[in-house]
């Protein structure tokens, strides 16, 4: 019998998961070995493209789906033999508000102690608790129905929490938020990981979130981890600045990509919008070249920028695509951008696109 590595709340090891399509069609391979393991009391972030395989990981994590092939542990239990155990260790916080809107918070909470087999009681005491630390003592007795985005927000987040769960799977708990009630959230999830020592696996389309809150995460690419580490680390094994150029004239950017990219100085060189963007060793010394390079073809620039590694240079340079492109709006792969001298994964974009 497999066992989990001492020391790991979450652990995926080689899993693969396939999905029929019909008689004709070939198995969609949405996993395709993926690993990770995630210590306990740490946030633990996933990051992909669309279709990359992380709600089909969460689903196999929390019993919701089977591995074809490959081991699961949640909370020292294997996801195939004990899955009850596992579901008892577990909070889910999903996309989907959970609480009932005509019902109040306090009843919301309540009843998910019960349906836990909490007593009335405990119940009470730990909603109490939850609706205090959460900052909606207040609105406790007031339906559902009243609260903002926010609190109807950290009211799911509360509920996940209700049965002390080890192990809190939360998915996009920021998505459709404003920016106020993002960063109050934010803190009140730093809080509750420390305070509770919970293990936390977020999915998030918020790089700025994983970077906040997540110790550690994995970049998540056609069905494997392509990535792992601290962001700090993750950054920092970058080498260089990364240079952005925006050009005045969008009927100038492919020549600026293709002048840029021919140059032995940059890499990873990438066009988004009216941008193209590059890695270099020495920004400082790489951009007045640039723009002499740039200027020399009459190509105009609108403004030109060096940053520090950022975790979307992360993202970018183990998935080809950039982070913001490949989730602002619609799927990654209508967003893909063309590459030169950059990517790291081979391949179409997604596990879908392969097995077509
Ligand atoms: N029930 C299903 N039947 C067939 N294919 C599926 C099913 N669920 C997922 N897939 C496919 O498996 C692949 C991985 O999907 P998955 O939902 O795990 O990705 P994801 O990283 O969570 O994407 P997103 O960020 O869009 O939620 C995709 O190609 C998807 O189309």
């Amino acid at each position: 019998m497999p066992t989990t590595t001492p020391g790991l709340a979450l652990e995926a090891r080689n899993l693969v998961k396939r999905y029929p399509q019909g008689r004709r069609k070939p198995p969609v391979t949405a996993l395709d070995g993926l690993s990770f393991g995630v210590e306990e009391g740490t946030v633990f972030g996933l990051l992909g493209p669309n279709g990359a395989g992380k709600s089909t990981t969460v689903k196999i994590l929390a019993t919701l789906s089977a591995a074809d092939s490959g081991d699961a542990f949640v909370a020292g239990f294997d996801v195939r033999g004990r899955a009850a155990d596992v579901r008892r260790s577990i909070g889910f916080v999903a996309q989907k508000q959970v609480s009932d809107p005509m019902d109040t918070g306090l009843e919301n909470l309540v009843l998910a102690g019960q349906l836990h087999g909490m007593g009335t009681r405990d119940a009470r005491s730990r909603a109490g608790d939850l609706l205090d630390r959460f900052g909606l003592a207040a609105a406790a007795r007031r339906q559902v129905k009243t609260y903002s985005g926010g609190m109807a927000r950290k009211l799911d987040v509360a509920i996940g929490l209700m049965h002390h769960p080890a192990v809190l799977f939360l998915d996009e708990p920021t998505t459709g938020l404003d920016p106020e009630a993002r960063t109050e959230m934010w803190a009140e999830i730093e809080r509750m990981a420390a305070d509770e020592r919970t293990t936390v696996l977020l999915t998030t389309h918020y790089l700025e979130e994983a970077d906040r809150l997540a110790s550690r995460l994995a970049i998540v690419a056609n069905g494997r981890v392509v990535t792992e580490g601290e962001p700090e680390e993750l950054k920092a094994a970058l080498r260089g600045d990364a240079i952005v150029l925006e050009l005045l004239d969008a009927a100038d950017v492919d020549g600026a990509l293709t002048l840029i990219g021919r140059s032995p100085v940059f890499r990873d060189v990438v066009r988004e919008g009216r941008t193209v963007r590059a890695r270099t060793d020495e920004g400082g010394q790489a951009l007045p070249l640039a723009l002499a390079m740039l200027d020399a073809e009459r190509l105009r620039v609108a403004s030109a920028t060096v940053a520090r590694p950022s975790l979307d240079d992360v993202y970018l340079a183990h998935t080809g695509r950039s982070f913001s492109s490949a989730h602002s709006e619609g799927s990654a792969t209508d967003q893909a951008t063309p590459t030169i001298d950059g990517p790291t994964i081979d391949g179409p974009a997604t596990a879908e696109e392969r097995a077509a």
